[in-house]
């Protein structure tokens, strides 16, 4: 059975309530689960992602109730992403300086009370969340004071890793390139997925080649990623968040303040090299020859440039990582994208163009939840009911899957 029919017969049969793999095979069973945790956590430089099974107020899980109902999720900083498997495997961020926030999220969703829901707790037994990135480190102890709960801390690398290639591998329309304003999902070969070089734009920014299934090496990063766009964005404009400065970049024209091949060469291109006069010579470099303050640029021209900037050196360094190992494929994750099509253009063309057209940007539909996604398959490991629980978010992630419109879903 091929991957496509494997998912329309698990949704189908997942609304009956019981979904078997080819024809005999059980794997899901509408059973409640209620003594298993239904959070994992990702706490990042500038954000927290949290991917999660929603809970009735009884405590069980709404999809265990083949609940309908499609919850969104919102806070008053309106930074938390709606749900974007319709009603099942939900998505949540928050700004990591709002971690207040993030805990009062999950009190009020019942997220911590994961394993002794249905049961008294046996003392002195806490709940445990799969928990990664940095901030599973630095707020143990607030997560431990605030919610009695314990963070089990699962490698960040790693948990790329396992996101991306659980994405990759369940997710039929999760990957897909960017170009000349189109957006073309590719279909990934199962038998021909490794080895692909995985970017992950965060705050800061990590390269790592994946040969297999938790068989990878973070070959290198930089840090001049996303939280450095956030934060000379913050300090160059008046502008206080990622979005502000995204909506403003949108009205920019870089051209004010990069210095072109053109500004250089009169007018014309530098064809010996392959540099046409439009190419960016020197980002920012108009800047320096203009007797201009920082107030008499436009903050539209200063975001775009920034963003330009940053886009075109992760590209950059991720085709000579890539060249380096002979990997033809990269994935771009972490939520500095964001769907935004002039960053994924730029990011394709920068790929395109040092590799000569031979190595290819890809982007993932869940690009900033892909650590989160890899926590939460950890539960695999820790018994044969959390192995049934990964098997169900296969299935569920597959039936979104068939839910998804032409790849209009976004994390916003
Ligand atoms: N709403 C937002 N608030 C803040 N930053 C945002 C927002 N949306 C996108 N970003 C961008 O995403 C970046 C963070 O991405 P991501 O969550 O993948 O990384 P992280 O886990 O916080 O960082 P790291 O892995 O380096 O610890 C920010 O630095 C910023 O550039
Ligand atoms: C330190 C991490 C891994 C934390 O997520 C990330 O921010 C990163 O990869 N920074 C780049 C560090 C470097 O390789 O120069």
């Amino acid at each position: 059975m091929d991957l496509k029919t494997e998912v329309s017969t698990r949704c189908n049969d997942n609304n009956q309530g019981k979904v078997e793999r080819g024809s005999s095979t059980p794997i899901l069973q509408r059973e409640c689960h209620g003594q298993i945790s239904h959070l994992a956590i990702d706490i990042g430089g500038s954000l927290i992602k949290l991917v999660y099974f929603p809970r009735d107020s009884d405590g069980s899980s709404k999809d265990d109730k083949c609940s309908t109902s499609r919850e969104r999720n919102s806070i008053s900083n309106g930074d938390i992403n709606s749900s974007i498997f319709g009603e099942r495997l939900r998505f949540a961020k928050f700004e990591t300086s709002k971690i207040g926030d993030c805990i009062e999220f999950i009190r009020s969703k019942q997220l911590h009370l994961g394993r002794c829901l249905h049961q008294e707790c046996p003392s002195g037994e806490k709940t445990i969340i799969k928990a990664t990135g940095g901030g599973a480190f630095k707020f143990a102890d607030l997560f431990n004071e605030k919610l009695g709960v314990s963070l089990e801390k699962e490698e960040e690398m790693q948990c790329l890793v396992a996101g991306a290639n659980f994405l990759l591998k369940t997710v039929q329309q999760e990957a897909f390139t960017y170009a000349d304003g189109q957006k073309e999902f590719m279909q990934i070969d199962h038998n021909d997925l490794f080895p692909y070089l995985l970017v992950n734009i965060g705050s800061g920014v990590s390269m790592i080649k994946v040969d297999g299934d938790g068989k990878f090496e973070r070959v290198s990063g930089t840090s001049v990623g996303g939280g450095t766009f956030l934060g000379l964005g913050r300090l160059l404009t008046k502008c206080k968040s990622f979005d502000e400065l995204l909506e403003l970049s949108h009205q920019g024209n870089n051209r004010v303040i990069d210095m072109l091949v053109g500004d250089i060469y009169g007018g014309q291109d530098y064809s010996k090299i392959g540099l046409a006069s439009t190419a960016i010579a020197s980002s920012f470099g108009k800047a320096i020859s203009e007797d201009r303050e920082l107030e008499e640029y436009k903050p539209e021209d200063i975001t775009r440039s920034l963003l330009r900037m940053i886009s075109n050196n992760v590209g950059q360094i991720s085709y000579l990582n890539a060249l380096r190992y002979g990997l033809k494929r990269i994935f771009f994750g972490g939520f500095f994208i964001r769907g935004h099509t002039y960053t994924m253009d730029t990011i394709s063309v920068a790929v395109k163009f040092w590799s000569k057209g031979e190595a290819q940007a890809m982007f993932l539909q869940h690009e900033g939840f892909i650590g989160a996604l890899g926590a939460f398959t950890g539960y695999k490991k820790h018994d044969h009911e959390q192995d049934q629980f990964v098997q169900r978010c296969s299935s569920k992630v597959s039936c979104a899957d068939n839910n998804l419109s032409g790849g209009t879903i976004k994390s916003s």
